[in-house]
């Protein structure tokens, strides 16, 4: 998966109904979203389209919930208002406060299951499956589902989304758990961005696990070096700087109106152990 040749399913003009569609994923702060988190998504749909072999049908912002209790969250009704009004002008990229729901934090696997098993339950009832790239949704009955081979596989693969830092963080000890590893992974496959700082190529080859998988790992090289970083847009923010075009417009509208990002919010949760590493306890990635 580490080539990025043109594929020759493109050139030789691949019918649409032999691509696997797919629904991106990305669980994360967002505090707040930026310009990136938007840019993230395009970049790994160009990248899927690209091989022949999948068709994006849509994206998901899942912001993750306040008890992750990450060091400078705020509160996630603000965040998630932020990456609605950040999508607004997206014909396929949407927001979804499930995650934000939860009584307590969730590790990102249940988030891929949540979301893989609405979308086939959508599927088997026959009912409506959010096929459309333009947000309407395409209705397809029972009947056609079971009787066509093509229309039998609508039922869109869910693969996260993220950036190196994340996939590089399957490697911190009692982070992630090496089961649930295998299975984002193994099961549902991932699309990862380089980002500066990160090595990511190595990483996959120095950790077993990912190393036997790589093949279910999408690694989109960002040659447009784009540092942008919600660490460094709140950074500015609480030194009264301007961060006017590394935000959507109606995200730093957001942002002024409410006084959001301060040395007293970026204090929040300062003495607090990050949910899944309070979680997990022993194994750790080999
Ligand atoms: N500049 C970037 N390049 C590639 N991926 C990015 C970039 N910025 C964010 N991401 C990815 O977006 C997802 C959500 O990220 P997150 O909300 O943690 O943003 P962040 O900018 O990394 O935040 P922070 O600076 O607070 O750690 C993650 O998968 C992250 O790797
Ligand atoms: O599933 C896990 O075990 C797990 C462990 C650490 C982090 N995550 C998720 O990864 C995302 C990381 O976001 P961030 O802002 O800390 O880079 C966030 O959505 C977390 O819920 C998930």
């Amino acid at each position: 998966m580490f080539d990025c040749s043109v594929n020759p399913a493109v050139e030789s003009g691949m019918e649409a109904h032999n691509k696997t569609p797919v629904v991106l994923l990305s669980c994360g702060s967002f505090n707040p979203i930026t310009n990136m988190h938007l840019r993230m998504f395009e970049l790994a749909r160009d990248h899927l389209e690209g091989s022949g072999q999948y068709t994006v049908v849509k994206g998901i912002i899942s912001p993750v919930g306040d008890s992750y209790k990450k060091k400078g969250l705020i509160e996630a009704t603000h965040r998630l208002e932020m990456a609605r009004l950040a999508t607004e002008s997206s014909d396929w990229i949407t927001v979804n406060s499930w995650e934000i729901d939860q009584p307590q934090w969730l590790e990102t696997v249940k988030v891929l299951r949540h979301h893989s098993e609405e979308l086939r339950a959508v599927g088997k009832k026959g009912d409506e499956v959010d096929l459309d790239k333009y947000g309407k949704k395409r209705r397809v009955s029972r009947s056609r589902l079971s009787s066509s081979p093509q229309l039998q596989r609508v039922v869109p693969q869910v693969m996260m989304l993220c950036g190196a830092d994340v996939l590089e963080s399957f490697g911190i000890p009692n982070l992630w758990k090496p089961e649930d590893i295998v299975e984002i992974v193994g099961r549902y496959g991932v699309v990862c961005i380089t980002r500066s700082g990160n090595n990511i190529h190595k990483f996959i080859y120095q950790t077993d696990v990912l190393w036997k998988l790589c093949r279910k790992i999408h690694v989109v090289h960002e040659w447009v070096t784009n540092d942008i970083s919600a660490t460094h847009v709140r950074r500015a923010l609480r030194r009264g700087q301007s961060v006017k075009y590394l935000v959507p417009d109606p995200v730093l509208s957001y942002v002024q109106e409410h006084n959001l990002y301060s040395s007293e919010s970026e204090n929040k949760n300062a003495d607090v152990v990050l949910a899944p590493l309070q979680i997990n306890s022993g194994a750790s990635l080999s």
